[in-house]
Parts: C-alpha cells; structure tokens; sequence
C-alpha cells in the first residue's frame, strides 16, 4: 500500500485532533455501542438530554432509545449518515457510523445528534409530520375496512344455529387456544376464522392462510417451513418464508387440515407442542408464536379411525371445536344471506339494487344447496346478471337457474337420497344431455362450455360419491389433489 506523505500524515492527525476537540462543542449529545447492542459509552450532554440519572454503560440501547438506529449500524457495517429520529417528543437529526478495530472489524455504532433545533429543518419536519399524519389516517381506514368485513357483524343470519356460533367465536376469541372449525365446503369456515383472528388479542398481527388441499404433497413441507438459502439444486439464494413464520405473532389458519400428509402431521404436532421449528434444508431452530385455526369439511374422528389422521394432533388442534351446519339446516339464514348477497353484487356492478320477488325466497329455502353460500352466492350472481333491466329476481328465474346448475329443480329437502337430490345428472342423464345438445336442429353451444359443463358436473359427482374426501375425488377422477382444486376454483364450484 502507497505510505502517506509524512506532511499529509500530518495535516490528518491535525484534522482528527481539531474535529475531536470541536465535537464536543458541537456535538455534546452523542452514545456508543458495541455488537450486543449494549452502551458502551454516553456523553453528559446525551444523558441529560434523554433525561437518564444513572449510568447506563452495560445496558441494552434499546432500553432508553426503543427506535435507535445504532443496532442496525452495528449489525450491518453500514453508516446512516443523516436521518431523522422521533425522540423525546420532537424530530432529531442524528448520524450514525459503525465503529471499527484496528482489523477493520465491527465492534459497534456511534452515533451523535447533527442537529436538534426543530427551527433549522422546520420544512422538512412538517413534510415529515403531514406524511405520517395522511399514513396513520389510512392505515386506520384500512384496518376499519378489513374490520367491517371480516367482523361477526359482516356474518349474516338470524337461525339459532348462527348466533350460537357466533357466541362460541367470541368465547373462543378470549383465549389463545388452537380451534377446529368444521363444516361442508361453503358454509363459511374461512369468514368465521377472519372473524375470531378479529376479535382477538392478535388482530393487529398478521392472519395468514393455507389451503393444505391446494398444495402438491412434495411442496407442503417448504409452503409450511419456509426454505433455507439454497437449500436444494432450484432453491433461491434468499430462501423463502414458510407460513409458519409469515403468521408469527398471528394466526395461521389451515383449511382442509384433514388433507395434510401424515408424515406433516408429525412435524405439524411437535410445532404445537414445542413452539420451534426448522426450514427446509436449515438446522437453525426457529422460535414461532402463533395461534392456529384449522378447519375440514372432513370427519376427522373417521379418519383417526382409518390410521389417516394422528389422534395426538386432532386432540392438541381441537381446543375448542366450532361446528357449521349446511345452510340446509339453517334456511332461517337464507334470506338475509341473500339480501347482503345483492347489495354487494349490485353495489360491485354499479347497478341499482335488486330484490327477491314474494315467491322467489321460497324456491331458495326449498333447494339443497350443497355448496353452501357459496353456491348461494354464485346462484344469485347470475341472477343479477341475467334479471338485467328488472329491479326484482323472479321464482322463475331462480329456478331455471338452478335447474340449469344441477338438471333438477326445486328439491323438497326431505326423503329423496342424498345423491338424487344433489346431483341427480347421473351418467344416463348426461348423455341424454349431450344427446339433446347434439340434436341438429338446435344452435350449437361452444365446445368449450360444453367442456366445462361436463367437467363440473364430474367433479361434483366424484366429490358427493367420496363424501367430500377430495383427495379420494381427485384419485377416482385421475388427477392430482391440487389440480382438482385449481378446476373447482375455475369452475366455482
Ligand atoms: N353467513 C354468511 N354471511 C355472508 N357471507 C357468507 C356467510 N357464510 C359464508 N359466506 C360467504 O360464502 C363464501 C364461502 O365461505 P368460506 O370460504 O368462508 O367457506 P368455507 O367453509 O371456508 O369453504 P371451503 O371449505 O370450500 O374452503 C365466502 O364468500 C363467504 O364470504
């Protein structure tokens, strides 16, 4: 390395002696740390200024600065050169450096106050302040939004069914235990699940959710753990999060929880009960703090029976249970559902509100629904669409359109076998369909309709004959569990 020339090595020492001599003139509040964060050295000025009348060499920085920046300087190396500081209730602008050995090695941060007389950078303190003051105000809007809808309020209903369960969900809100929501595919568990995470001591925490059914066997583990940097030949540099760490300080719900592999319910269960895990490929344990809610449209006890499902995990998940029963079994909801439902659709159209008709609520509360309100829902979107210019939704229409949906229409909700009354367009039906759809003298319908009609109605078939076991349904259709979702996702079914 070039030697400094002996005058410049002089001019440098000079430079230095003069700036420590002046910093304490200038600059008296100023603080050391070292890599513990912990403070190593304060000036009188500093100490006063923090309002601090011991000593607090040894003792971590954040302990009297919560929002230093020091940490961070000593933890990357990287100086702060000039930033503003939220401190003693005004703004500050501070410097940070990080502090070096002899070895050039990181040894800790120092920082100083540049300037504290507000008057000097009164612009930018005012920008400053109008941002923060426009970011609180939407951050509120934002967290009032997600709270009306996701509130127990946005769960509509009147049945004696409903407002138990949402007693149950406002007990259960009041404890950090585990809950099983179960319940057919639509009867709501995810908008129940929201609105418990809502209610409770961590509804300022993140909610995250995972479809276990939606996901290929061989990716649960890394959806669920997260990857380590370059775990695996493919594997990014940066890894990537698992939900499990994403949900930290949250809630983690897991839909279709009945779907999870065993080998996952395994590491599932030790995450429960030791609250730490590892991600793919790491052996770095990591500390988790969540609550889980899992919810099934399957008979979990059935499935402990079957050696399917890990008793030890059923019992340690289902802290308390929450049961939703078909909308069938609650028509007393049917109706308010179904207001919300048009409101919202027409509100999110732009077009002016529509109505059920007198008789139409009665082919409503006479059908089955085996989607749940979802198929309410789907059901009554075509309805607004198709009621174009009139204001009210006629029995009618509702019945073509259920007729359309299933081959059938209104189904009296008693006697008739589950499988007739839901879905009755057996194999001879649907040939007897495409044989009238084949007729030369009707208009043909696209292909591609046709397609998907078949395809829904195969689905659905194959869903109702395994008892909603969709893994069961994808196998005795030929497909994999997640692509028979991504079809029910596309098809609405
Ligand atoms: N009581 C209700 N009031 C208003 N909307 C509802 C009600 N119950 C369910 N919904 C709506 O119905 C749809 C289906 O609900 P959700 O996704 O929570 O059901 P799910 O039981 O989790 O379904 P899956 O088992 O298929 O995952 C959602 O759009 C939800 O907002």
């Amino acid at each position: 390395m070039k030697q400094a020339a002996p005058t410049a090595d002089l001019a440098r020492k000079h430079a230095f002696k003069v700036l420590a001599d002046s910093f304490e003139t200038f600059y008296g509040n100023a603080i050391a740390i070292d890599t513990t964060h912990k403070i190593t050295w304060i000036s009188d000025g500093y100490r006063k200024f923090l309002g601090i009348d011991h000593d607090p060499a040894g003792q971590p920085i954040t302990r009297y600065i919560q929002n230093s920046y020091l940490p961070k300087v000593a933890d990357t190396g990287e100086p702060i050169l000039l930033d503003l500081l939220w401190l003693q209730k005004r703004w500050i602008l501070v410097s940070v450096i990080p502090l070096q050995s002899d070895e050039g090695e990181i040894i800790g941060a120092f920082g100083f106050v540049a300037l504290d007389n507000q008057k000097e950078f009164s612009s930018l303190t005012n920008r400053v302040n109008k941002l923060q003051q426009q970011l609180d105000c939407v951050t509120s809007q934002l967290n009032q939004a997600r709270k009306n809808k996701y509130g127990l309020s946005h769960i509509s209903g009147r049945s004696e069914q409903l407002l138990a369960i949402k007693n149950q969900v406002r007990q259960a809100a009041r404890f950090d235990i585990s809950v099983l929501i179960t319940g057919e595919t639509g009867t709501g568990k995810e908008l129940f699940a929201h609105a418990l995470h809502d209610l409770s001591s961590r509804s300022d925490k993140p909610f995250i959710s995972l479809n276990v059914a939606a996901i290929p066997d061989n990716l649960i583990e890394a959806e669920f753990f997260g990857v380590a940097p370059g775990a695996y030949t493919g594997a990014s540099k940066q890894g990537r999060k698992g939900k499990l760490e994403l949900a930290n300080t949250g809630t983690l719900f897991l839909d279709e929880i009945g779907d999870m592999p065993l080998e996952v319910q395994g590491k599932l269960l030790r995450v429960l009960q030791e609250k730490e895990f590892e991600a793919v490929g790491s052996d770095t344990i990591k500390k988790t703090d969540i609550r889980i809610v899992a919810a099934t449209s399957r008979n979990l006890v059935q499935m402990i029976e079957d050696g399917e499902f890990r008793a030890d995990l059923y019992y340690r998940l289902n802290g308390m249970p929450i049961h939703l029963p078909p909308l069938r079994q609650r028509l007393d909801d049917i109706d308010l559902i179904a207001e919300r439902i048009l409101d919202e659709t027409c509100a999110r159209l732009n077009i002016a509100p529509k109505y059920l008709s007198t008789g139409a609520l009665p082919v409503l509360r006479s059908y089955q629904w085996p989607g749940n309100v979802r198929e309410l829902q789907n059901v009554l979107e075509r309805a607004v669409i198709m009621a174009e210019d009139h204001v009210e939704i006629s029995a009618q229409l509702l019945t073509g359109l259920l007729h359309n949906d299933l081959g059938t229409v209104c189904i009296p909700s008693s006697s008739e076998s589950v499988m007739e009354t839901f879905w009755p367009q057996t194999r001879s039906d649907i040939s007897e369909t495409v044989q009238q759809h084949n007729r030369s003298d009707l208009p043909p319908i696209p292909l591609s309709q046709q397609l998907a009609e078949a395809e829904k109605a195969a689905i659905k078939q194959a869903i109702h004959y395994t008892s909603g076991h969709k893994a069961k349904a994808a196998e005795a259709l030929g497909i994999s569990r997640a692509t028979l979702y991504e079809k029910m996702k596309k098809l609405e079914i």
